[in-house]
């Protein structure tokens, strides 16, 4: 049987159009749901096996990316929003009726990624946002019950569908970490 990642990308990846001028979010609620509108494309979109990050019911990983915090609005129903955890570098604002996160946004300005806000490209209602180009915190999913002896077939289909596994972010990503670090210490 295929291991199942997430049902955005289980039959393979679904490449960008490349020129996604933006669109809008919208919760699982069938009733008020929330939206909330970006504009422009997304940027790193990845899977992410961390136990923090929104998975849809049955996801064994979530799928996120990044855009300017600028370019995030809410658009409708804001009053169902609440932050999941207050104390996480990311503000994760979730629907309260049906728990999708909808944005998380980072406060501290020293961060790496302050300015960028993570959403989650398959609540788009339109279609051709960047596809997810690596997986991330691939080991994390052990903390939320997959077997550590399935984690080879779960790294072997990241493989196949073309999402290079790490357990960590990306190279790419890490390095833009320790170069901001690196600029903050010798400042
Ligand atoms: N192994 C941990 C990793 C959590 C983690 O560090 N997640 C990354 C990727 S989303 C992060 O940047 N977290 C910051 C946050 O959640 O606020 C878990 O699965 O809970
Ligand atoms: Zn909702
Ligand atoms: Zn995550």
């Amino acid at each position: 049987m295929t291991v199942a990642l997430h049902p955005s990308i289980d039959n393979g990846l679904k490449q960008g159009t490349g020129s996604f001028a933006g669109g809008t979010l919208v919760c699982k609620c069938s009733d008020h749901p929330v939206k909330v509108g970006i504009k422009g494309d997304v940027a790193h979109n990845h899977a992410c096996g961390c136990t923090k990050c929104w998975k849809p019911q049955g996801a064994t990983f979530s799928v996120v990316a990044v855009v300017p915090r600028q370019n995030v609005t809410v658009l409708e129903n804001g009053d169902k929003l609440q932050i999941v955890d207050p104390s996480a570098v990311i503000q994760r604002y979730a629907c309260k009726a049906c728990g999708t996160h909808m944005y998380g946004r980072i406060e501290n300005k020293g961060h790496p990624f302050y300015g960028l806000d993570f959403i989650h490209p398959e609540l788009f209602q339109e279609q051709g946002s960047q596809a997810p180009q690596f997986a991330a915190f691939v080991s994390s999913v052990i903390e939320s019950g997959v077997k550590p002896e399935q984690m080879a077939g779960i790294r072997s289909r990241l493989k196949e569908i073309g999402l290079e596994p790490y357990d960590c972010l990306s190279p790419a990503l890490m390095d833009a970490i320790a170069t901001h670090v690196a600029k903050a210490k010798a400042a």
